[in-house]
């Protein structure tokens, strides 16, 4: 692609210390495409090597998106005889997340550390004293209901000092939780940034010039720090970026009509820092406002969510910009979840009948909650379909995340390094009959004591451990189970990861969790699901573990970032086969572009309208063809959208779509009568009772 004279000034603003390039630019207009042109212009023609550029994103998808690219612009430029080459230079640049960086600098400094997941607040809602509300209605105060959401509500208030609200009993309860999380070592991801941004202010107060670690580099060896998707940053994140830029040249690119976490706080201030960290005669903006994405009829509605003051006003003129299709945005209501369902799947069907691929579509929603409902109707269909969620699922299942926890207790227990008692205090927590008192009760005296929780269970003898605890057995039974396996240390020495996986779930099928007790077939697929992709991520870490650490340490200590190259390594995979409907919330689908996207709101959900950002980010995915179903927007009106068409019987627009994706076409591949065989056998409403009819019968016969 010949870069346009807009991308060719950025590619070419000189390199300098200490200076800032602000690029603002529209969806589609190539960003990302230039940012990664300019890094291979600050490498090849600035001289600026490869390991002194930073480049900084929110996502751990748009990092992937990034390095996948970045080779591919490399690739394009030197072609595949250097491949060993380009890697290697690849890999010397420093592509980190925000959060990555700061756990790099974290966990450099403090050792390994626990950042709180689902399970964990429900663990910690456990350890809270009973306290009931003051009385008064108005104020929030602790009680013993406490979810988890609220708690870690409330404890971010705390420590931000807005609980005003709460009483003081309250209060002291939360000053002992924060206590009990250092003491564990967990932080949230707030905690994390604010970590770092400690540790990197201790080195620039003393003398790290010479030194080698991570964080010592942040600060003297990058010299030009690349941010993407800057609109995304907020207040929390902008002192440790701005410590990170200082003195180098700052290349920041965003769009502030795809601000889309003004609930973590208001951008502007986060652009303001940046722009202020070197003087104004040294900084420069440009704009790109080309659109190589969308049509005219897609980039015109999306433009109508904004409010008239966000909408750039260009001359059409100036603008490239792709021919109309005159298929404008498809806007589609259904007034109950099944209807809007059977259309997802009919109109799939359509589509693929029409030429396009499974891989060209993607439905984005608000909530996982929705594309759970979704994904579940498509395998009723077997309609193949991939979630593109910025966690992968595997790690977001409290099964797993249990079982994650156990795999601390039984390997990092007695580790000198690992003072931390929040694993214990999770799994404990999960086991039917261990409630609150109990876990308050041994949680304190093992303090008073001066002794780790592990130690006070397995050492004290249960007479001592007092009357409150009325469950002595399960906690016993417990020990019982996991001692012999701390004290053998044999997970260190296992390298099979289906041995340690099948050894893991038999131990924890042993221990009396509800979390196991499935209620549904459904259940039973989803767990089973989760487990195949932690033994897949298990042989990852067995493929690439350094010498020196055993398997587990290495899973512990890496699966996170190691889920996301599975992640990866199996949607590249899949290309070659029949491919999959890709399912994201609007936010997961961030940089990312999909010739055909449904923009889906739930019928049945709480349909609150949704902010002109996401809904301006959703619509600019989609290249050719946008479905609105069920948007709720006070700018988007029925009655300024044509009804929707029946797409197999559009040959101009398959011609279009098939030229824009430069795939070669004929109207025969369109085949219409392929879709009528389909639906004539299945039927849409019909297909889909029956589908789930059968699925009760086959669960029942089971
Ligand atoms: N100079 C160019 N000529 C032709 N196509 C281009 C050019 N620059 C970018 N593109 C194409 O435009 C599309 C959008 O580019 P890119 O994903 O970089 O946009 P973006 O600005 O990052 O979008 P967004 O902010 O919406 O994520 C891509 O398909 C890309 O290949």
């Amino acid at each position: 692609m010949d870069l346009t004279p807009s991308q060719q000034r950025v590619i070419h603003f000189p390199f300098n210390e200490a200076t800032t390039l602000e690029v603002q630019a529209g969806p589609g207009s190539g960003k990302t495409w230039t940012l990664l042109n300019k890094v291979y212009h600050l490498i090849e023609e600035q001289h600026v090597k490869a390991d002194e550029i930073l480049i900084l994103s929110l996502t751990n998808k748009a990092v992937d998106n990034i390095v996948e690219k970045l080779l591919g612009v490399y690739l394009g430029k030197e072609g595949q005889g250097h491949l060993p080459r380009i890697e290697e230079k690849v890999d010397q640049i420093g592509i980190y997340t925000i959060h990555g960086m700061a756990n790099r600098i974290v966990v450099e400094n403090d050792g390994i550390i626990n950042i709180i997941e689902e399970n964990g607040w429900r663990g910690l809602t456990k350890l809270l004293p009973a306290l009931r509300s003051n009385g008064d209605k108005n104020k929030e105060a602790l009680t013993e209901s406490i979810n988890p959401k609220l708690l870690e509500r409330l404890l971010q208030n705390y420590k931000v000092k807005k609980d005003n609200n709460a009483n003081s009993s309250a209060r002291d309860a939360l000053a002992e939780m924060v206590k009990i999380m250092k003491e564990c070592k967990v932080l949230t991801n707030e905690d994390l940034i604010l970590r770092a941004m400690e540790l990197l202010n201790e080195k620039v107060r003393s003398d790290t010039s010479a030194s080698e670690d991570f964080t010592s580099q942040l600060l003297n060896k990058f010299k030009v720090v690349l941010i993407d998707e800057v609109q995304d940053l907020y207040p929390l994140l902008s002192p440790l970026i701005t410590q990170v830029v200082k003195g180098k040249q700052l290349i920041m690119f965003g769009d502030t009509n795809q601000s889309i976490y003004e609930f973590m706080g208001h951008n502007e201030s986060v652009i303001k820092d940046l722009r202020e960290i070197h003087k104004a005669e040294q900084s420069q903006t440009f704009h790109l406002y080309d659109n190589f994405r969308n049509t005219p009829e897609i980039i015109q509605t999306a433009t109508q969510v904004l409010r008239a003051s966000k909408r750039k006003t260009f001359e059409t003129s100036e603008l490239i910009l792709k021919e109309k299709t005159d298929v404008q945005p498809q806007l589609i209501n259904f007034t109950n979840t099944t209807a809007q369902l059977d259309f997802l799947s009919a109109e799939i069907t359509k589509l693929v009948c029409a030429s396009a691929r499974f891989n060209d579509i993607s439905i984005l929603s608000r909530t996982h909650e929705h594309l759970q409902t979704i994904a579940q109707h498509l395998s009723a269909y077997n309609i193949p379909y991939e979630k593109l969620t910025s966690q992968p699922d595997w790690i977001r299942d409290p099964r797993i995340q249990f079982i994650t926890d156990i795999l601390k207790v039984v390997v990092l227990t007695g580790d000198s390094h690992w003072q931390s008692d929040f694993s214990i205090i999770v799994t404990l927590g999960a086991l039917r009959g261990v409630g609150s008192r109990t876990l308050q009760t041994l949680y304190s005296t093992s303090t008073l004591a001066n002794m780790t929780l592990w130690r006070y269970i397995t050492e004290v003898t249960r007479k001592q451990w007092g009357t409150v605890i009325t469950n002595k057995l399960k906690i016993e039974e417990y020990v019982q189970i996991l001692r012999p396996v701390v004290e053998s240390r044999v997970y260190s020495q296992m390298n099979d990861p289906i041995e340690i996986l099948t050894e893991l779930c038999e131990m924890v099928y042993r221990l009396d969790c509800p979390l196991f007790q499935f209620k549904s077939r459904q259940e039973i697929d989803d767990f089973q699901a989760s487990l195949e992709q932690m033994l897949t991520v298990l042989k990852l870490c067995s493929t690439n573990k350094p010498e020196g650490i055993s398997l587990v340490k290495w899973f512990l200590e890496t699966y996170f970032d190691q889920s996301g190259i599975y992640h990866h390594t199996r949607l590249a995979s899949e290309a070659t086969g029949i491919g999959s409907v890709k399912l994201s919330t609007i936010h997961s689908s961030k940089g990312l572009e999909f010739p055909i996207s449904f923009v889906v709101g739930n019928p049945r959900g709480n349909n609150f309208p949704m902010d002109d950002n996401t809904l301006y980010v959703g619509m600019t995915r989609a290249r050719n063809l946008l479905y609105l179903v069920n948007v709720n927007h006070p700018r988007i009106v029925p009655w300024e959208f044509k009804p929707p068409v029946n797409i197999i019987e559009q040959p101009k627009f398959w011609e279009y779509y098939n030229r824009d994706l430069a795939r070669s076409w004929t109207p025969k591949q369109t085949n219409k009568m392929a879709y009528q065989t389909l639906s004539n056998k299945y039927g849409l409403r019909q297909y889909s009772t029956c589908c789930r009819h059968l699925r009760r019968c086959f669960k029942v016969l089971r």
